[in-house]
């Protein structure tokens, strides 16, 4: 084993456009403050992400392992990958960390939350553990209580009305709490959950993709259970007014570059931006009703319905085709755009969102309001966090089945852009934006987060 001192950190997540971009956004901030950074990832990253940084052409060195699973299943069940990912792909990890110490010894390694046995691999291993928990303080905060059954704070998650008042958080009801962990969500997730809060005593740091002024009652609920430390926005540099030295994220499809051109041609603050991220495939229904709150609204335009939208019922480019005709020339409908350039492009007025947490944090960096139409996981929560503690914008009231309702979603927009608190909204966005700058500025609270984690990583160093 080498001997020297500097320090390399080792991170480990999966390959998911959500998932990975975080990681990659930290090693950039390390790599800038002199550490050595090593991504492992699984080895469907290759062809899952075509515009994956490359090794040599990158200061992130990355490290591929296998899942276990072969180059052509379908990954989408979920079951199956986290099963071979607990017993083939811990191993092969194990084995990479063991070929990868022969050259270098890693002072940390970062664990993705949705990959607990890392934490044990690292463990195993003698390697210090931090965990980058991706998603919001809120979210964790949340989870924490109910998988470490902190109190009796969730008497009933039958009833989607009931009333949930937790420490730092607004009153929540069952609906806006993150869908993993109702009754409704099988049980493969809450076990990896479940595991993940049991291993937390092996984890020396946790820190969030998300920036203390923006949950900062949140982050103060959990000092004295188990601290969160933010250290974002952990976004795109383009987003926070900086320039990208080098390529620091990676897309699951090519960019239409024709959205700027596009967006070019409108007047300031008009445009309607849509987009669901990359995992959700919308239902006809869905899209429909978009299409006719987008329709009423007589407002331009902008819609991400990317090829996961090809949904199982078929039809999806047909009723894209439907809405621009209806729409003569309003709108544009594309498979995926640059979203950070659209969301800093002046043109842009909003964003109707499903709460992602790398989208809710790139809107708050931006500046731009949300009309949230949540899905699933931890996007109802997020939806919550708009609504009432960014109050960034508004929380797109959903039908009884979960579906979007039209009606609604044409009165959320006209609240965001021409309603009687539209102002105070945009100015609360701004305010935002300012913050999320400032904290991760010299001195500001995540650089500092960042410096400290450092810091403790020297006197390991010095004293393992
Ligand atoms: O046309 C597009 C659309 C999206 N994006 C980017 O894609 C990412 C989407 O991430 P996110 O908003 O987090 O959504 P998902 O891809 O759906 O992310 C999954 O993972 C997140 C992190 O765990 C969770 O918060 C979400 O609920 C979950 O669906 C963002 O960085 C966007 O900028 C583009 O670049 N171009």
């Amino acid at each position: 084993m080498a001997n020297d001192k500097r320090i390399n950190v080792l991170m480990v997540s999966l390959p998911f456009q959500g998932h990975i971009n975080p990681f990659l956004k930290l090693a950039k901030r390390l790599i800038s403050k002199g550490v050595h950074v090593t991504i492992a990832t699984t080895e469907n990253a290759r062809h899952r992400l075509p515009k994956m940084p490359n090794s040599q052409s990158s200061e992130i060195h990355l490290e591929f392992f296998s899942d276990g699973l072969s180059f052509d299943f379908d990954r989408s069940d979920q079951n199956s990958l986290i099963n071979s990912l607990y017993t083939k792909g811990s191993k092969n990890l194990s084995t990479l960390i063991t070929n990868l110490t022969k050259a270098q010894e890693f002072s940390c390694m970062i664990v993705n939350p949705f990959v607990p046995w890392a934490i044990d691999v690292a463990n195993e291993h003698g390697i210090p553990c931090a965990m980058l928990w991706i998603q919001a303080s809120a979210v964790f905060s949340i989870y924490y209580r109910y998988f470490k059954n902190t109190g009796d704070d969730f008497q009933n998650l039958e009833d989607p009305n009931e009333k949930v008042q937790l420490p730092g958080l607004p009153t929540f009801k069952v609906r806006d709490l993150p869908t993993l962990m109702l009754p409704s969500s099988p049980d493969h997730f809450k076990r990896l959950l479940m595991h993940l809060y049991q291993s937390l005593d092996k984890v020396k740091w946790v820190f969030g993709t998300s920036f203390y002024e923006a949950e900062e009652e949140i982050v103060k609920s959990m000092v004295s259970l188990t601290p969160i430390y933010p250290i974002g926005p952990l976004v795109s540099p383009f987003l926070l007014g900086e320039t990208e030295t080098n390529v620091f994220s990676v897309d699951l499809w090519n960019a239409e570059y024709s959205c700027i051109e596009w967006l070019d041609n409108k007047p300031n603050s008009s445009v309607i931006y849509v987009s669901f991220g990359s995992l959700i495939v919308l239902s006809n229904k869905n899209i429909e009703n978009i299409a006719t709150a987008l329709k009423n609204s007589n407002k331009p335009f902008l819609w991400v319905l990317n090829p996961g939208a090809e949904n199982k019922e078929g039809g999806a480019d047909e009723l894209a085709f439907e809405i621009l005709k209806e729409t003569k020339g309003r709108g544009l409908v594309v498979k995926w755009c640059q979203q950070e350039r659209v969301l800093m492009h002046p043109s842009v007025a909003c964003f109707v969102s499903h709460c992602g947490w790398n989208s809710t944090l790139e809107t708050l960096v931006a500046g731009v309001p949300v009309i949230a139409c949540p899905e699933w996981t931890d996007q109802p929560t997020n939806a919550v966090l708009v609504s009432n503690v960014f109050k960034t914008g508004v929380n797109a009231k959903s039908e009884e089945d979960g579906a979007i309702n039209a009606q609604e979603l044409q009165r959320c927009i006209w609240e965001v852009m021409d309603g009687p608190n539209a102002e105070e909204i945009k100015n609360r966005a701004m305010q935002m934006k300012d913050l999320a700058r400032k904290a991760l500025q010299d001195g500001g609270s995540s650089d500092k987060h960042i410096n400290q984690f450092i810091h403790d990583m020297i006197i390991h160093n010095l004293h393992p």
